[in-house]
């Protein structure tokens, strides 16, 4: 059996090795001469999967090691009878991590002496958004939730419209990327939506870049009263607008999901499929081959400021100002680079470790400051 994978897939060999013979080719640049002769494909997000790939390929079997599925034409691969997984949820707990990291950061950056001051409004409420949502409410926030697919479905949710979720201290974007439909989302920021936002607000996006225009948000960034605006996602990756990265707060390269406990989880869910589909057993897990986290121990002690505390352990593990500094520097160079450099910092992305890896000791301290260490996903240290 030959197995294709996009060279970007940790732990292929680990997990893949006993099916066959495994190809590792760059997923930007796989061609049908790459996939023609593969029994099973496995790519990212930087893959598109459709018929100009797979029309008279050997592929059964198509896994994609990420929560976002815009890249794959299902319906083709539904019609020509290819089997298909995705790995909903993998590293839904990083994109919350990088959301809560953002939030502290910003909260810090106006000065606020209380975080959960910030009302929070989600836009797209599934894997993402919910695990952000509960662990906001839990935190103490105000949170408005806007998914009109869901709210459809589920008639006593408490859902708002977009103009109200848009009216929060704080929008962060988590919806599929999608272009069809009765609840589309390509550009479900255009001009008008971005138009109603002050510069009282902070923009968040880590869904897809095409969901908010990004001529035109540039075009609002320029206007008096813009609102801060962070993005982790862009349009027409890796060649996106350099003048967009000057122009917002925070700019990292779609690394938002990527921490190591959620890049391993996407290769074992789409793993975990493909035993199924072939009809074999399950024997490898993810945590198996996670490392030793670098750093695995916080203490603090009992003059410890309640949120002061929880910020600085959280920046201990992760830190986007990093990630921000690393986009900024190649986006300085040449434009035939950018883009390639773009790739080359998510290719090279160091380690990053979610915040659970760390245990915590809090020595004397409030059970406010206990209850928030758990609700940011911190162990904490009996
Ligand atoms: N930046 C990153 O590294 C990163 C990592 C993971 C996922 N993502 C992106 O985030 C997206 C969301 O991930 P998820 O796991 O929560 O997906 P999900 O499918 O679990 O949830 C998406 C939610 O969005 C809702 N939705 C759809 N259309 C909407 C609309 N017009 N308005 C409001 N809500 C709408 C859906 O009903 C659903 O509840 C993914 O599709 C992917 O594109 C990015
Ligand atoms: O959809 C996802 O899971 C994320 O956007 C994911 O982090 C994308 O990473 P990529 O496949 O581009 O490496």
């Amino acid at each position: 059996m030959l197995i294709v994978a996009d060279e970007n897939i940790p732990l292929v060999d680990s997990f893949f090795g006993d099916f066959g013979h495994i190809r590792r080719v760059s997923g930007r640049l796989m061609s049908p001469e790459d996939v023609a002769d593969a029994d099973i494909l496995l790519v990212r997000s930087v893959t598109r999967v459709d018929a100009s790939l797979l029309e008279g390929s050997r592929v059964r079997f198509v896994g994609t090691a990420t929560i976002g599925t815009d890249h794959i034409d299902q319906d083709w691969l539904q019609a020509n009878d290819i089997a298909f997984c995705a790995a909903p949820g993998c590293n839904a707990n990083s994109v919350v991590e990088y959301v809560l990291s953002v939030l502290a950061l910003h909260a810090e950056r106006r000065g606020l002496n209380d975080w959960t001051e910030l009302s929070v409004g989600i836009v797209g409420v599934g894997n993402v958004g919910g695990e952000l949502a509960s662990k906001l409410e839990r935190l103490g926030f105000t949170i408005r939730l806007c998914d009109p697919p869901r709210a459809e479905q589920e008639p006593d949710g408490e859902f708002v419209g977009l103009d109200e979720a848009l009216a929060c201290d704080v929008v962060t974007l988590h919806t599929p990327l999608t272009k069809s439909g009765a609840h589309g989302t390509y550009h479900l920021l255009d001009a008008d939506r971005l138009r109603t936002l002050n510069g009282s607000q902070l923009l968040i996006n880590t869904g897809r870049g095409e969901v908010v225009d990004n001529p035109a948000l540039l075009d609002c960034l320029g206007q008096p009263d813009a609102p801060t605006v962070v993005l982790d996602v862009w349009e027409n990756e890796p060649s996106i607008m350099p003048e967009l990265v000057e122009n917002v707060w925070l700019a990292t390269p779609h690394i938002a999901g990527y921490s190591l406990e959620g890049k391993f989880q996407g290769t074992e869910m789409i793993y975990q499929a493909v035993c199924q589909y072939l009809g074999f057993p399950v024997r490898k897990q993810a945590g198996q081959f996670l490392p030793e986290p670098a750093l695995s121990k916080l203490s603090f002690t009992g003059s410890a400021k309640d949120e002061a505390a929880a910020f600085m352990a959280m920046r201990c593990c992760y830190d986007p100002r990093r990630d921000d500094a690393n986009l900024r520097l190649v986006m300085a160079g040449s434009q035939d680079e950018r883009g390639p450099a773009f790739d080359r910092l998510r290719k090279e992305y160091p380690v990053r470790r979610e915040f659970s890896s760390a245990k915590v000791q809090l020595k004397g301290a409030s059970k406010v400051l206990r209850d928030t260490f758990k609700a940011l996903g911190f162990k904490l240290k009996i």
